[in-house]
């Protein structure tokens, strides 16, 4: 019997027919109505289980070829209907061969054996189960366990016009993208055979093996991780150690320590990203009061409720998209002008002492944000707990006319994520880096926490945005009050969408295209024997690399070197992302860069000189592509399962540089090359990164 394919692929004519059969549980229908020429069946088999079934996949297989003439390794799988109900569906003609086939459940790993149902061969003939429609029981865990599934069967008659209008139907609603007649959303079901196709594309075991070093980058004047140096500390001669230049925040193992000095350029400001971003937030630098074109974001919570952490987060989103941000941390400024070693009693509440040096050294980091935003800065991230009504009165006295603030409180009421963030502060922080007791440390820690307790009084003036257990992303939430404008919003939504959860997300450029070969920009060629090479190698790194995953997903830009190398890649949905399409070269496009420089040579001087900034004619700058990846940026931070982005070098650079907390004017001129996967792992303690290059 020649099943014609899975559900929706309706061929063949068909009779004019008057009903159809029910066959579920315990009863088996019986065809309705006379026949003549062509008259077709739709028929349904399904399996029910209200449990989910960890990584296993129901299947059928039996007598026929195409579900595997009896070989379980060719079975063919069920599509999911819904979250507890597996279908295949077929049309076949009414007096069709009868068909022996079984139920199967096959695991994700294709080295772990499948597990047969139990009992007898089923017979399908004129599309329904001859006898009683039982359950399908399964015995797994060496038959400790015995699973079962409700087992439904259902044949239609179907009419040659009903085929053909249902065909025409399917067609339209499910409009394959233009580019490749590859729907926007696909996905390859788990072939049944194993993945190794000897084309040379299996991976050693031990994906190690192709682990290679990450560029070493350029000592980054300021880093959005590394809090500014205190700038009205710095003593003539001052000798720095390396602690003191490191902020409390988590440090991002790339970037070497921050001079003495920021010498970003204020004269070149970074210019917001172009587009709507910038559009927005300079009509409302230019329409709101000069107080309000400065902001400041002061972090309000006890310790170790991730101020830190949130304060570098943000610092590193804002910056990313253009705006002149910096993050001061206050204990930096308490460690310059104190000292390292304060035990909680610096921290008591009857220390009049401490008090004043902690409100001392805050004074100094306001009024060295205030300095810096005249000098151009644009967001100022003040760190510190500043956990009283009186310490925050003082830092909204001292902005009064010089910006505008928000105060962003977090609140952990977890006991165990509280515990666990000590341990890593204890870990961290420069204020332990000395104490060689783990013990010792944590009990001081604990004291000063106590102390900050006692005096602890939530924020409830001014404008104010409040994370309460927002860790896990379930069930915590924002409180929001008296936010308004442009940045101000952006910041929110930004804060809605990311958390903590650590999981990996890979990067990589698509295969080697034929442009790729030729030295040519832009385009739409398919992929180079290179290319094609490199898609089943990275079809197999992300099967070993991801197998573990209970889920993940798959995003390409619409063209089709990324589209046709994500295509050997099974068992994970694929979306096609416009925002992740190359950079478009505009009139450039198809050139090489000598003849662009032949041809344009005007042009070719203008990127040269500033690449971030310069726009190819009717085409895109690097400043526009960083625009339009923003919305990827809060996907990718708002994802809990990993995600593969496979897109093109100019898109890589932009996303990576966001992760890796490059400086923009560093983006155009990263190293992204071909048949690398950059991993960035993404969790509680920040990011880091680890690249495999699959082949040269
Ligand atoms: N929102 C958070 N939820 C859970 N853990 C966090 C969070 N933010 C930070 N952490 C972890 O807790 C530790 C302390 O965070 P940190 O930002 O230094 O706290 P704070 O600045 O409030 O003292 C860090 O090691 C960090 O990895
Ligand atoms: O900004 P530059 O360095 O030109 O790099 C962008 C160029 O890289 C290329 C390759 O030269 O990207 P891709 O990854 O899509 O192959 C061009 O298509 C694109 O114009």
């Amino acid at each position: 019997m020649g099943t014609s394919g899975s559900k929706g692929d309706v061929g063949g004519a068909a009779l004019p027919g008057d009903g159809g059969m029910d066959g579920d549980e315990g009863s088996a229908g019986a065809v309705m109505g006379s026949w003549h020429g062509g008259a077709q069946l739709y028929v349904s088999l399904k399996m029910e289980k209200a449990r989910i079934i960890g990584d296993l996949v129901p299947h059928v297989y039996g007598s026929e070829p195409i579900i595997g003439s009896w070989d379980p390794a060719h079975a063919l799988a069920m599509e999911r209907e819904l979250a507890s109900m597996w279908e295949l569906s077929f049309v076949v003609p009414p007096d069709h061969e009868t068909l022996d086939f079984k139920f199967l459940l096959k695991p994700k790993d294709a080295a772990t054996p499948c597990i047969i149902e139990e009992g007898p061969t089923r017979l399908l003939t004129g599309g329904m189960l001859e006898g009683d429609v039982r359950l399908a029981n399964f015995k797994l865990n060496g038959n400790d366990e015995v699973v079962e599934f409700r087992v439904f069967n259902k044949a239609d008659i179907v009419s040659p016009l009903e085929l053909a209008a249902s065909w025409r139907v399917y067609k339209e609603n499910f409009q394959p993208s233009m580019v490749r007649g590859i729907p926007d959303i696909s996905i390859n079901e788990a072939p049944a055979h194993a993945t190794e196709d000897g084309s040379g594309s299996s991976l050693e075991l031990d994906l190690e093996h192709y682990v290679v070093p990450t560029p070493t980058a350029p000592p980054t004047e300021y880093a959005a991780n590394l809090a500014a140096t205190p700038a009205s500390l710095i003593q003539p001669g001052a000798l720095w150690t390396n602690d003191m230049l490191l902020s409390d925040g988590i440090q991002s193992p790339r970037s070497g320590p921050a001079d003495f000095q920021d010498h970003s350029d204020h004269n070149k400001a970074m210019p917001e990203a172009a587009g709507a971003v910038a559009a927005a937030a300079v009509a409302d630098r230019l329409h709101g009061s000069k107080e309000d074109r400065k902001l400041a974001i002061v972090l309000v919570g006890l310790p170790a409720r991730g101020k830190t952490f949130t304060a570098v987060k943000l610092t590193r989103y804002l910056r990313w998209l253009g705006h002149e941000t910096k993050h001061f941390n206050v204990g930096k400024y308490r460690r310059l002008k104190h000292g390292a070693n304060q035990s909680a009693d610096f921290f008591r509440p009857d220390n009049q002492e401490g008090i004043e040096a902690r409100n001392e050294v805050a004074a100094l980091a306001m009024e060295d944000m205030i300095d810096w935003m005249h000098g151009g800065g644009q967001v100022g991230i003040f760190d510190a707990t500043n956990s009283t009504s009186k310490r925050r009165q003082m830092l909204m006295k001292m902005a009064e006319g010089n910006c505008k603030i928000i105060f962003l409180e977090t609140i952990c009421n977890d006991r165990n994520i509280i515990e666990r963030n000590v341990r890593l502060k204890i870990q961290q922080s420069p204020d332990y880096a000395d104490q060689p007791d783990y013990e010792a440390g944590l009990q001081d820690f604990l004291e000063r926490l106590t102390n900050y307790e006692k005096v602890y009084e939530p924020v409830e003036e001014g404008s104010y945005i409040k994370m309460i257990d927002m860790v896990k992303g379930e069930g915590g939430q924002l409180q929001v009050n008296n936010i308004s404008g442009y940045l101000p919003g952006r910041i929110v939504f930004f804060l809605v969408n990311s958390h903590l959860a650590p999981r990996p997300i890979l990067l990589t450029r698509h295969g080697e295209s034929l442009h790729n070969v030729r030295g040519r920009v832009g385009g739409d060629t398919v992929l180079s024997e290179d290319g094609e090479l490199y898609a089943k190698k990275l079809a197999n790194f992300i099967e070993k690399r991801l197998k573990s995953e209970k889920t993940a997903t798959i995003w390409t830009s619409t063209l089709q070197r990324t589209i046709l190398t994500a295509t050997p890649i099974v068992g994970f949905p694929k979306i096609q992302w416009r925002a992740l399409d190359e950079i478009n070269s505009g009139v450039c496009d198809g050139m090489t860069y000598e003849e662009i420089k032949k041809i344009m040579p005007e042009e070719y001087e203008s990127r040269k000189k500033d690449k971030l900034r310069y726009r190819y004619p009717r085409g895109e700058s690097y400043l526009d592509v960083i625009q339009r990846l923003e919305p990827v940026i809060i996907e990718l931070e708002r994802q809990r399962a990993p995600v593969v982005v496979i897109s093109h070098q100019a898109v890589l650079r932009a996303l990576y540089s966001y992760f890796a907390d490059r400086p923009l004017r560093e983006v155009p001129d990263m190293e992204m090359p071909l048949h690398t996967i950059i991993e960035i792992q993404m969790g509680v303690t920040g990011v880091e990164e680890k690249r495999y290059k699959l082949m040269d």
